[in-house]
């Protein structure tokens, strides 16, 4: 069966191994900060690219793997470490994707590429825990310089 984004699932409910498709998986891990810290109230885990940028953690979705939850979570272990192994992400936190054709139409290697969107709040102490364990991510000062969320700084936390 195939989606409007290029998708298809079969009865595994196998959507990572699409021809003519790549799929890439983001997650905005999020916490709420205690009462009557300023606003927006909220801690949100974010990462240094090699390439100077700031970007949310995951990556591409390697070709056979079961889902596509399955290579965020491959990814979040490579860029986040073992605190990311607590991470849970199914279907349900997939908040939206946008698929980008291929520029010459999708032939030979030339494909294109599906952007999928995550989102899941965690507790503030699960969010501190993962941001601390960046250095031991086997990425950290390759893929990623550094993870930085914010919530170390939280009342009570200095
Ligand atoms: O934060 C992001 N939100 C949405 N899309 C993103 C984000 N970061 C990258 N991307 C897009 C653009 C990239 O070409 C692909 C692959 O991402 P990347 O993290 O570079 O993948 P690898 O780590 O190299 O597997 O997704």
């Amino acid at each position: 069966r195939r989606s409007a984004l290029g998708l298809h699932r079969n009865a595994a409910g196998n959507r990572a191994g699409e021809p003519g498709w790549r799929h890439a998986c983001h997650v905005l891990l999020y916490a709420p900060l205690p009462a009557g810290s300023p606003p927006p109230g909220y801690a949100v885990l974010m990462q240094l690219r090699f390439d100077g940028r700031f970007g949310f953690p995951g990556g591409l979705v390697e070709p056979g793997e079961e889902s596509l939850e399955a290579g965020l979570h491959r990814e979040l272990l490579e860029e986040l470490g073992p605190a990311a192994a607590e991470l849970r992400l199914g279907p349900g936190h997939h908040c939206g994707a946008r698929a980008w054709p291929a520029a010459g139409g999708g032939s030979g290697s030339d494909v294109g590429l599906v952007t999928h969107f995550y989102i899941r709040r965690l507790p503030l102490e699960q969010l501190v825990a993962i941001e601390r364990g960046g250095p031991r991510s086997p990425e950290h000062g390759l893929e990623v310089g550094r993870v930085v969320s914010g919530g170390q700084q939280a009342p009570g936390e200095l």
